[in-house]
């Protein structure tokens, strides 16, 4: 008989309170709670004096991912790019969602970055 509980696949991460949330939210500027979807997320848009300018964002955003083995929903357009995690196999926000945020705001958006004419997160 095995004793032990099946381990956790390895995406396995727990899923956040509101209380985690609202947390996040205070101490990491810029980010907003939404829903893609039906899935809890959190979004932050970086602004951008172009188009190549937020491509090249999203590509350092994919590098990231692909380290994490988390990935995003990116939305880029001209001159910005909408970073949003999820946490697809919880169906919702988990805490690896709040440390690939982290990372997200430790990228450097490079020389033709603009500051959000929107105040955080719009
Ligand atoms: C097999 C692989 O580990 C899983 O598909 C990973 C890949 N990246 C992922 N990214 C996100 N955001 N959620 C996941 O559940 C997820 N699962």
């Amino acid at each position: 008989m095995n004793s032990q509980p099946n381990s956790p696949p390895a995406h396995a991460a727990p899923a956040v309170t509101a209380i985690d949330l609202e947390a996040f939210l205070t101490h990491q500027p810029g980010w907003q709670s939404t829903a893609e979807g039906a899935e809890p997320a959190i979004q932050k848009t970086w602004r951008f004096a172009d188009f190549r300018a937020a491509m090249a964002f999203a590509d350092q955003v994919a590098a990231l991912a692909e380290r994490l083995n988390h990935h995003p929903t990116l939305t880029v357009g001209w001159g910005r790019c909408t970073v949003r995690w999820s946490t697809h196999e919880a169906g919702g926000l988990t805490a690896r969602d709040f440390d690939a945020a982290r990372q997200t705001d430790l990228l450097d958006p490079g020389p033709n970055a603009l500051p959000n004419p929107e105040g955080a997160g719009a």
